[in-house]
C-alpha cells in the first residue's frame, strides 16, 4: 500500500512546521505550503535532507483557486491526498472600536474563508478517492473563550470551530471525519507579534504580555510545536477514526472544557 499523503497549510514555519516534521516522522508523505516563498523553500530543502519524501506549494490560503490548485498539486506528485491540515493563520491585535472593514476583512480571509475552501478543495479530492479522509483545522483557546485586543481574531476561531461542525455533519456520510487543535500559548513568529503589539494597549514591556498569557498554564510552560504536533498525530492517524467534529484543546491547561 502507498505511503499516505498529508498537506499542511502555514507549514514553512511555526506551528505548521512542527506538524509536518511530525507527520513526515510517522512516514506521510508530505506537502508543504505557504505564502512566505522563501521561507518554504528553506523548509522543504530541510525536510529532504532529513530524508523525508516531500514537495511545496506556494500559496495564499485565503484565495481559493490557491487552495484547490493546492490539492491538484498534491495530487499531481503524490497520487493522493489522505489528511488536509488548515493551520495557516494570523492575528490582529487591536481594541474593537478601532476595526474597520479592511481589518476584518483581512483576518476573516486567512482564517476562515481559508477553511471553508481548504474544506472544499480536500474534500473533492476526498470524495474522488472514495477511502475517505481526514480534515484537521487550527483553532484555539480563542475559538472557545474570547481575550481583550483580540476581539476579531477569536471571533475568526469561533467561527473556525463552527465550520469544524458543519463539516463533520456534512462529510461523514464520506467517511471523512473533520476536526480542530485549539493550542494555547506557543512562542512562534504569531507570539513575537501579539506581544509586541499588546504592549501598545497595556503598556507592557516586551515578553511581559506573552508572561502575563502563560502564567495561567495548569503544566506550568508554555508550549512547543511538539506538543501540538504530537496531538495532531493523533488526529491524523487511525487511532482518531471515532472522532469527529471536535475542536479539542492542546493548552497544557489554560481553559477547561
Ligand atoms: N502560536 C500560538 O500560540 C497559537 C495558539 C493558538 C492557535 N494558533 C494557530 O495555529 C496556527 C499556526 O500559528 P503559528 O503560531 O505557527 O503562526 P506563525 O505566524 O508563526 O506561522 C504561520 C505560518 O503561516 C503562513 N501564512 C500566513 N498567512 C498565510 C496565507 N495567507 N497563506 C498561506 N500561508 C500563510 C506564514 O507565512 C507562516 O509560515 C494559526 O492558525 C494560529 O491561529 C497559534
Ligand atoms: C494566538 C492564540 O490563538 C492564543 C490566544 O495564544
Amino acid at each position: 500500500m502507498s505511503k499516505k499523503v498529508a498537506v499542511i497549510t502555514g507549514s514553512a514555519d511555526g506551528l505548521g512546521k512542527g506538524i509536518a516534521e511530525r507527520l513526515a516522522a510517522d512516514g506521510f508523505r508530505i506537502v508543504l505550503s505557504d505564502i512566505d516563498a522563501g521561507q518554504l523553500a528553506v523548509t522543504e530543502q530541510e525536510f529532504k535532507r532529513n530524508g523525508h519524501e516531500v514537495s511545496s506549494f506556494v500559496g495564499n490560503v485565503a484565495r481559493r483557486d490557491d487552495q484547490f490548485a493546492l490539492v491538484a498539486h498534491a495530487v499531481a506528485v503524490f497520487g493522493q491526498v489522505d489528511v488536509f491540515i488548515n493551520n495557516a493563520g494570523i492575528e490582529d491585535v487591536m481594541p474593537l472600536d478601532t476595526v474597520r472593514e479592511p481589518d476584518l476583512e483581512k483576518v476573516f480571509s486567512v482564517n476562515v474563508y481559508s477553511v471553508v475552501y481548504g474544506t472544499q478543495a480536500a474534500a473533492e479530492q476526498m470524495k474522488k478517492q472514495g477511502t475517505g479522509g481526514k480534515i484537521i483545522n487550527a483553532c484555539s483557546i480563542a475559538g472557545h473563550e474570547s481575550y481583550e485586543f483580540l476581539g476579531v481574531y477569536c471571533a475568526s476561531k469561533h467561527a473556525v470551530r463552527s465550520l469544524t461542525q458543519s463539516a463533520a455533519k456534512e462529510l461523514a456520510r464520506h467517511k471523512i471525519t473533520v476536526n480542530a487543535y485549539c493550542p494555547g500559548v506557543a512562542a512562534t513568529k504569531m507570539w513575537d507579534r501579539i506581544d509586541e503589539e499588546m504592549g501598545k494597549y497595556l503598556g507592557t514591556k516586551p515578553g511581559e504580555a506573552f508572561e502575563r498569557f502563560s502564567s495561567g498554564i495548569l503544566l506550568g510552560r508554555p508550549q512547543t510545536a511538539k506538543d501540538v504536533a504530537d496531538f495532531v498525530h493523533y488526529l491524523a492517524s487511525p487511532d482518531s477514526d471515532y472522532m469527529t467534529g471536535q475542536s479539542i484543546m492542546i493548552d497544557g491547561g489554560i481553559v477547561l472544557r
